[in-house]
């Protein structure tokens, strides 16, 4: 297992999922194990929908981090969330340990589909697929209608 620089993206860089510093965030950390990435997060009482179970649509944000991680950790690229496919098969108990994978089920320069897994205790609460778009730096900048930050730009695809 091999633990990814935490903060690719420098030290402002504002991400729900995994800013070390975000107010209110996961602050989610990865390793690379194999062809997967993976993250380990045990959700507090602040991440509730139902009493004691996590909100489904912050249970689906986890997913999407998971799966962002594996473009940028095992493709070295950045992907822009385009479609997002996901059961959700158990409850997501707070203050329970999650264990998030995510591997790339296929690509292109272009796009990146991604099966991502959240368990606890070793039983699925999660399972989908999530596609990416990998955007070129003039696309990425329309996206943001701004620039680039610099940390960013190496993990934008060439322009063709
Ligand atoms: C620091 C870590 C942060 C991690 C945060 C987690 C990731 C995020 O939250 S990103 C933010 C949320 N996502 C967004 O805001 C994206 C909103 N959507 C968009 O801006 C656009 O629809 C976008 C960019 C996805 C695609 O735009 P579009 O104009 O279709 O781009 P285009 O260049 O034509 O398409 C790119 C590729 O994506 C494919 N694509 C586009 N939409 C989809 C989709 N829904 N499903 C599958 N493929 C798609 C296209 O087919 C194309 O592939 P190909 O070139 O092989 O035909």
């Amino acid at each position: 297992m091999t633990d990814l620089d935490p903060n690719p993206f420098g030290p402002d860089q504002p991400c729900f999922g995994c800013s070390p510093d975000h107010p209110i965030g996961f602050h989610l950390r990865f390793a690379r194990e194999g062809d997967e990435v993976v993250t380990r997060f045990t959700p507090g009482p602040q991440y509730q929908g139902p009493p004691g179970i996590m909100h489904g649509g912050l249970v689906t944000t986890l997913a999407d981090e998971v799966a962002a991680w594996a473009v940028i950790g095992l493709l070295d690229r950045f992907g822009f969330t385009a479609s997002i496919q996901v059961r959700l098969h158990r409850p997501m108990r707070i203050g329970v340990e999650v264990e998030g994978r995510g591997s790339i089920l296929r690509h292109s320069s272009r796009t990146a589909t991604i099966a991502v897994r959240l368990s606890q205790g070793g039983v699925d609460a999660l399972t989908g697929e999530l596609t990416f778009a990998i955007l070129d730096q003039a696309a990425a900048e329309r996206l943001l209608g701004g620039p680039l930050p610099e940390a960013w730009r190496r993990f934008s695809r060439a322009s063709t």
